[in-house]
């Protein structure tokens, strides 16, 4: 599918554009173009892969000339640049919705004219009921696309997306923080120690948008079913593997979090669709003259949302499991073990 293809991924850099440019640069694309705002990202990777066919383009999503520039001869999109950190989002909303709705809108647009076969937006859990701006501007963002979907026709752009619950050990996340915390010998910060967070490596996050990738028709997304734990937990297990007795310091919810994440909203369950492993969310395709539209719509009786307190709950022997699995973990051990943090 991907022979002979230029894939553009903007926000490139980041930990989902190394997991992809790590899994597909032998896949026999043609071309893979990383789109992104920092020369020295650009460089560290550049020299990392050292490949011609990974190519470097210097840029912000919110600059609609530069992004038609990167979209031209490009045939599939992976849509991963954001501000994603919620505090600072509270602090600066303007530029949450600069970069993740009106940059989204630029993407889209240059993909449409370039007659771009598919786009890929990544989102997040936050987007569904959200409180904060990230959340928000996420939200808006998936609106976004979906009303352009809605009205493009056979033939044009395909666009779809993806929503991800917190991905383990992603830059500027809890688990790198706490692993620090660790090796600093300071205690481990818990914000509420019964707060619980979906939880998926990097390598599910990529099959999640390669499974919507292949399946997604105009408008959908597509969510990963997965499992959750408490912070307290998260903490704990860390704790563990770092052979260190957990001492926790409560800091209290950060401005904009919420006690619990939700995947599937209790409106959308309604409508999703089941593939095992996943959620589909079709896109509702009726126009605003509902009276000539046939009724399609499900009524809306109660459903139960899909959230992080209600999917499986991981202990902590199963948390540790996972983290053992992370190549960050492997290789903070490798560089310290144990004692040394004692
Ligand atoms: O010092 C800290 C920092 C965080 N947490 C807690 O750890 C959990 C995870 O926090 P992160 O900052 O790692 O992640 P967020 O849930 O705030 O948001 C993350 O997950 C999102 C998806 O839901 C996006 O991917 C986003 O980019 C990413 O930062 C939260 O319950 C948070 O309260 C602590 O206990 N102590």
């Amino acid at each position: 599918m991907f022979k002979d293809k230029v894939l553009l991924i903007t926000g490139g850099t980041g930990s989902f554009g190394n997991t992809v440019v790590k899994a597909f640069l032998h896949q026999g694309l043609k071309e893979i173009r990383i789109f992104s705002r920092d020369e020295k990202k650009q460089d560290d990777m550049r020299k990392k892969y050292h490949n011609p066919k990974l190519k470097f383009y210097l840029g912000d999503v919110r600059d609609s000339d530069r992004v038609k520039e990167v979209m031209r001869g490009v045939d599939y999109v992976f849509h991963a640049a954001a501000l994603k950190q919620v505090p600072s989002c509270e602090f600066y909303p303007i530029e949450a919705v600069k970069t993740n709705i009106l940059g989204t809108e630029n993407v889209l647009n240059a993909a449409i004219s370039c007659g771009v076969k598919k786009v890929i937006c990544l989102s997040t859990d936050k987007a569904v009921y959200p409180i904060n701006a990230m959340g928000m501007s996420k939200s808006l963002m998936e609106k976004t696309f979906i009303a352009k979907a809605r009205l493009l026709e056979a033939g044009q752009t395909v666009i779809c997306g993806t929503r991800y619950g917190n991905v383990m050990a992603s830059r500027g996340s809890v688990i790198p923080l706490f692993v620090d915390q660790i090796k600093e010998g300071h205690p481990v910060t818990v914000t509420d120690p019964h707060m619980t967070r979906f939880l998926m490596s990097l390598d599910e996050a990529v099959k999640l948008v390669m499974f919507a990738f292949e399946n997604g028709e105009q408008g959908d997304i597509f969510v990963q079913k997965s499992p959750a734990c408490t912070v307290e937990c998260l903490a704990k297990a860390i704790c563990e593997i770092f052979g260190v007795d957990p001492l926790i310091d409560i800091i209290g919810t950060r401005h904009g979090e919420k006690l619990y994440e939700t995947l599937v909203s209790s409106e959308d369950m309604l409508v999703a669709v089941d593939y095992d492993s996943y959620y589909k969310i079709p896109c509702d395709k009726r126009d605003l003259n509902y009276h000539t539209s046939v009724n399609t719509a499900k009524s809306l009786v109660e459903q139960q949302a899909y959230t992080s307190h209600n999917t499986y709950r991981l202990t902590i022997e199963e948390v540790k499991e996972k983290l053992l699995n992370l190549p960050y973990i492997q290789e903070a051990l490798k560089t310290n073990r144990g004692d040394d943090f004692k």
